[in-house]
């Protein structure tokens, strides 16, 4: 079920790449490396992955207009050069990162896929049953191409693709209604045990596990509307289904790993609108942030931390209804007045969520457990909307 592969090239291609590897390499290891370039170019070619994008994969003689789409996967610096450079690089180089909840590259786990990938590590995601098949088939198409692409021009590698679906722990609890659904049909082993199991079987352990995804059936619905089967359900998909990973895959962390989920301010304030229980369900996942934090740390040397993301028109927030005035609400309101989606610097709001759960799992925070992490561009921190028009009198008051 691998969805992007890693293609053998031709041998002409593979020189011409290699070729300009060296020079590559020559250049830096002039600068960098105090070891002889003969032994840095053993390295390389022992450490590198060459891989291709699906563009040149459909257009093989493109391979050297496109040269900056044929890239090596893994950094060419050695620990040594690594300690030469300068700043305090985010290196995840070595460590393997499971990101369940990705069905498409505009939400959250897309973006924070792309910066783990950035820093290095190995990308396995978990895709929810229902969104699978398009998902892995826009992905082979190459549809993901433009948004796969890291800030050092190569494509993030997601070595595989797991079917997946939270809300249910091992086969036993799967109702007939799912068994015999045709959007489940065709995939197994996607209960949060069996899916484990898998990862287990395929790569051993994890470092890294992130909880992108939510759910909640009645979100449109005020909470003093919403049904018992609705509130649970959303709680069951949102929050227990992350207490529910970690307890399947805590086991096959490596010590040292960090875990984060996505949560909202609706968690803590007031946010009309986000109902069906999400609102509760997020206050839930924050509150256990916490005791995870402990449970996990104490027994598996683990962190456990969740980031309070800032509104983003993802496919999970476009079904919400009111995504777009949220977000004009945060350009309008917030001390950073930036459009999140067109910031005024390279990156955008999914982006700067996804660095930050870098840096939350990379060992720069490795004394950060149990927080909540803000990337809101600080909305977070206001009690008053500036364009309240009881504001706007106030301020012409004062001008008289
Ligand atoms: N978009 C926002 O404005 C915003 C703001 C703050 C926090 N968040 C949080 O970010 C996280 C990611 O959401 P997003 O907004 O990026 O949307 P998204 O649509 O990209 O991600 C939600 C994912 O959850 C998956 N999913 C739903 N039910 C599932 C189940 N039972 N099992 C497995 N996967 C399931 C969906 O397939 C989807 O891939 C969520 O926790 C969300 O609450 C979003």
């Amino acid at each position: 079920m691998a969805a992007a592969a890693t293609p053998t090239v031709g041998l002409t291609t593979a020189r011409t790449f290699i070729s300009s590897l060296h020079k590559t390499l020559m250049s830096r290891a002039a600068i960098l490396s105090t070891e002889s370039k003969d032994a840095s170019m053993t390295r390389l070619a022992s450490s590198s992955h060459i891989s291709l994008s699906h563009s040149f994969l459909q257009k093989p003689n493109s391979v050297i207009l496109k040269s900056k789409r044929v890239v090596a996967t893994k950094a060419v610096s050695s620990e040594n050069e690594t300690s030469a450079l300068p700043g305090l690089p985010i290196d995840l180089r070595g460590k393997r990162a499971f990101i369940a909840g990705i069905a498409d590259d505009n939400g959250y786990g897309w973006a924070i896929a792309k910066s783990l990938a950035a820093a290095g590590a190995e990308i396995l995601v978990g895709t929810w049953v229902p969104a699978l098949n398009i998902f892995e088939s826009s992905l082979r198409r190459g549809k993901f191409d433009e948004s796969r692409v890291l800030p050092d021009g190569s494509l993030m590698e997601i070595t595989k693709v797991y079917p997946m679906d939270a809300v249910f722990d091992g086969p036993e609890d799967v109702p007939e209604d799912i068994k015999t659904n045709k959007r489940y049909a065709g995939s197994s082993n996607w209960t949060v045990k069996e899916l484990v199991e898998s990862v287990k079987q395929d790569f051993g352990s994890i470092d890294i596990l992130v909880h992108s995804l939510a759910n909640g059936p009645e979100v449109a619905k005020p909470l003093l509307e919403t049904s018992r089967f609705g509130y649970l359900a959303a709680i069951s998909a949102s929050s227990y289904s992350f207490i529910s990973l970690l307890q399947n895959f805590l086991p096959i962390m490596n010590p040292g790993g960090a875990t984060i989920s996505l949560t909202y301010i609706a968690a803590e304030r007031t946010i009309p609108g986000y109902g069906g229980g999400m609102s509760s369900a997020k206050a839930a996942l924050e509150s256990d942030t916490r005791v995870l934090a402990f449970e996990a740390g104490r027994k598996h040397k683990i962190r456990v931390n969740t980031i309070s993301a800032g509104p983003l028109r993802s496919r999970a927030a476009k079904a919400i209804g009111f995504i777009d005035m949220m977000i004009e609400y945060s350009t309008t309101n917030a001390p950073l007045l930036k459009e999140l989606s067109a910031a005024l610097c390279y990156v955008n709001s999914a982006e700067e969520v996804g660095n930050a759960a870098a840096f939350l799992a990379s060992p720069l925070a490795s004394a950060i457990t149990g927080t909540v992490l803000y990337v809101d561009n600080g909305l977070n921190g206001m009690a008053v909307s500036t364009d309240s028009p009881i504001l706007e009198k106030l301020h012409a008051a004062k001008e008289k």
